[in-house]
């Protein structure tokens, strides 16, 4: 196994300082290291992270390899500076049963670009009625822990308290998807202003809160933990503060788009601003700002959702709703919370690997850049802006909401226990 030197990184943007990995550890950390029989990776000015950890990865495989396979995902994911994924459950088939979930594992595994973590569903088939597998996904090879029915929302009270109840048996969390089906039908984008004068029906703030506001209830009183995906309004910022206030256990991400875009970008009625939940306004970016920068909202999660053109390119009721989101999440966050003020590196490694792995419950991520730990982190070179393109993408579609536009940082090198999986910003395999 190659050994590397990484010369002159800036850990957490400190001091500059050389990295020796071997063996798929970080074997020292200091200045001058000497570069016996090692590779040299010239790394002047750039900032050394821990590798990121999506929460909330859409790979599409099995059933539309044509959007996205576990390895092309995983290559989009490496260039964005990941080196684990977790992957939703809302494939065809979908990942309820033990046999599902270990063929992703093991997909993830033979592509070798990051850690392929699979989520398993919370029901059968996604369909909200029964409870799928989870004792058996969790004792799998693939040691799930993150139950989701993303895409749904698990509505039923009774069934939500009992999925709790359930994964708290091997320390599992249920992530929901927050949308009260009820106060949604139809819905094209945020329910407001702008929704009325588009004549697109809206999908109201409320539809989200009272999930979240149901569910840290539920939470609380069972003593499970919930995690929440794709926060989305200040409203829901505001219960999650209190639910925390009162000890409940619960986590929540907030995606790159929502922290970016607003409901400004339907009015182009360019379907590849189509998602779930929809993009919301200015003072909602704002909220979900000040919850990640307060800790409130613990990770930013992708929610990389890669569709087909034909899925896609089409009229905006009929487009399928979600985005692409792995490659540029850390400039989006570099753009609106570095750049800002909100965060220092060091709580940008925070909310991108360090609480997403403890949420995940994955031991090798989400450590510290420190002498002994494993060599999972990444370089960025956070001065570079360019402008986006989506033909460049490693993913299997095209569906980016910032063609076009520009973002600070450049990814220059990731690596996965020791090993590049990305140099000189190109997948290495
Ligand atoms: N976010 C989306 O708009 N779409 C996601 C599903 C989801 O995350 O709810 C997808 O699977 O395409
Ligand atoms: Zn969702
Ligand atoms: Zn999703």
């Amino acid at each position: 196994m190659t050994t590397y030197l990484i010369r002159g990184a800036r850990p957490y943007g400190g001091e500059a300082a050389d990295i020796l990995l071997e063996d798929g550890r970080i074997a020292a950390i200091g200045r001058q290291l000497p570069a016996t029989g090692a590779e040299v990776v010239e790394a002047g000015g750039l900032v050394a992270l821990p590798g990121l950890v999506d929460l909330h990865t859409h790979l599409r495989e099995p059933g539309r390899e044509d959007a996205e396979t576990v390895e092309t995902g995983s290559r989009a994911a490496a260039r964005g500076g990941f080196t684990a994924v977790h992957a939703m459950a809302n494939t065809d088939p979908v990942a309820d049963t033990a046999g599902v979930v270990e063929q992703v594992w093991r997909l993830g595994q033979e592509a070798g670009l990051v850690d392929v973590v699979p989520v398993g569903a919370v029901t059968v088939g996604l369909k909200g009625e029964r409870l799928a597998e989870l004792g058996a996904m969790a004792d799998s090879a693939a040691r799930v822990r993150v139950f989701s029915d993303d895409g749904h929302c698990v509505a039923d009270p009774a069934l939500m308290r009992r999925a709790l109840e359930y994964v708290k048996a091997f320390d599992g969390v249920v992530a929901q998807h927050a949308e009260e089906p009820r106060l949604t039908v139809g819905a094209q984008m945020h329910e407001g202003d702008r929704s009325a004068r588009l004549g697109l029906t809206g999908w109201p703030a409320a539809a989200e809160e009272a999930i979240i506001a149901r569910d840290v209830l539920l939470a609380g009183h069972v003593g499970a933990r919930l995690h929440v995906c794709h926060v989305s309004t200040a409203g829901s910022v505001e219960i999650l503060r209190w639910a925390k206030s009162r000890g409940v256990q619960v986590t929540a991400e907030v995606t790159p788009h929502h922290l970016l875009l607003t409901d400004a970008c339907a009015e182009s009625y360019d379907p590849v601003f189509k998602v779930n939940p929809p993009l919301r306004t200015d003072a909602d970016v704002e909220a979900l700002r000040a919850g990640l920068a307060d800790g409130t909202i613990d990770a930013v999660a992708t929610d990389h959702a890669p569709h087909a053109v034909e899925d896609k390119e089409s009229e905006w009721a009929q487009a399928r709703p979600g985005m692409l989101g792995l490659e540029q999440a850390l400039s989006v966050v570099v753009e609106t919370m570095v750049e800002t003020g909100l965060l220092d590196w060091a709580g940008v490694a925070d909310r991108m690997s360090v609480r997403p792995a403890a949420i995940g419950r994955l031991q090798k991520h989400g450590r510290p850049l420190a002498e002994g730990e494993p060599a999972n982190l990444l370089l960025l070179d956070p001065a570079t802006r360019a402008s986006v393109d989506p033909a460049a993408s490693a993913s299997r579609s095209r569906n980016s909401p910032y063609a076009g536009r520009e973002l600070p940082g450049r990814v220059v090198a990731t690596f996965l226990r020791g090993t590049p999986t990305v140099l000189d910003g190109k997948a290495t395999r």
